[in-house]
């Protein structure tokens, strides 16, 4: 006799039905229950404009969320960088799985390094964070690139340079870890230079809050220190104000020493888009041990950055 399958909620690009198995599959070992994938279409993945124009956060996660609360799926798999800051009434993230590497890379023609693209090359990515970052690194380096919006799944993007349209473009290696294509990475950028969206890397496991067995079963899944970052993170983001698509960089970390983990680090960044102007700050701190503490560690390191100027980079955000 089999139980009855779990339903989870995907959207249906390469990317997201890539992370949805994954996930189904570590689910169906902690719940001893097979897991169904429901394709749900959502106004991110027909929406021809782009993500900036938007402009809302979580284009892509609305439909999911819909779904949820309608009862048509049980738990939805979001890569966190997408889902937005505000807490959603009636539906908790069950789990946070461990983060897998949040730097963002390049895959450029001719197996290129940042470093060594052509002067005047065209970058493409649709993300204001990486243009803001890219373009302050070529200032401070000498550098001429181009940075050239582009949206699209990652097939489309990294189409932009086969077809020789762009010299390179910026994605983040933990989707192209989901989809195989790492192998196509052509440079893995230092956190010191991009840092990457508050959240990327890692996955939120969402269900709605009345669903006690459920959340009982994805806790197992569940991160600790992972959930700890993403909260500093998200709760920057949030204090600044900031969407999606924001130009907010944010990363938190562990300082060892030896084997004994001291501190969390938090890094945050923001600037202007043509990268002539980037407030950057890092805080360190005792690792926060509750909710509370790891959103305050979030909240105070914005009030800090927004201390120094960084209210009046945002500007563009909009539109
Ligand atoms: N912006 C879209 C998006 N949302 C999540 C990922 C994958 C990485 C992640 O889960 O953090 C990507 C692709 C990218 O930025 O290259």
């Amino acid at each position: 006799m089999t139980e009855k399958a779990l339903r989870l909620g995907t959207r249906r690009s390469k990317l997201a039905m890539a992370q949805s198995g994954q996930v189904a599959d570590a689910v169906s070992q902690v719940t001893g229950r097979p897991v169904e994938l429901v394709e749900i279409t959502t106004f991110g993945d027909t929406s021809r404009e782009h993500l900036a124009q938007i402009g809302g956060t979580g284009v892509f996660v609305a439909a999911l969320r819909d779904a949820l609360l309608r009862g048509e799926v049980d738990f939805a798999v979001h890569s966190l960088k997408d889902l937005p800051t505000a807490e959603h009434e009636g539906l908790v993230v069950a789990a946070v799985p461990l983060r897998e590497d949040p730097r963002d890379v390049v895959v450029a023609r001719d197996a290129r390094k940042l470093t060594d693209l052509p002067r005047g090359a065209r970058i493409g990515t649709g993300a204001p964070r990486r243009m803001a970052q890219l373009n302050a690194y070529a200032r401070t380096h000498g550098m001429e690139i181009e940075t050239v919006p582009i949206r699209g799944n990652v097939d489309t993007r990294i189409g932009y340079v086969r077809s020789g349209e762009l010299d390179a473009v910026v994605l983040a290696a933990a989707g192209l870890n989901r989809v195989g294509r790492i192998d196509e990475v052509t440079d893995f950028l230092s956190v010191d230079t991009v840092l990457p969206a508050p959240g990327q890397g890692a996955l939120a496991i969402e269900c709605t809050a009345d669903n006690a067995e459920l959340i009982a079963a994805l806790a197992e899944l569940d991160d600790p220190f992972t959930r700890v970052a993403v909260t500093a993170e998200r709760s920057l983001l949030a204090a600044l104000e900031a969407g999606c698509s924001a130009p907010v960089g944010a990363l938190a970390d562990l300082l060892t020493d030896g084997q004994t983990v001291k501190e969390m680090r938090l890094r945050g960044v923001v600037g202007t888009t043509d990268g002539s102007t980037l407030v950057q700050l890092s805080t360190t701190g005792p690792v926060p041990e509750t909710h509370e503490a790891a959103l305050a560690f979030g909240r105070d390191i914005a009030t800090e950055m927004l201390a120094q100027g960084a209210a009046g980079l945002m500007g563009e955000r909009a539109h």
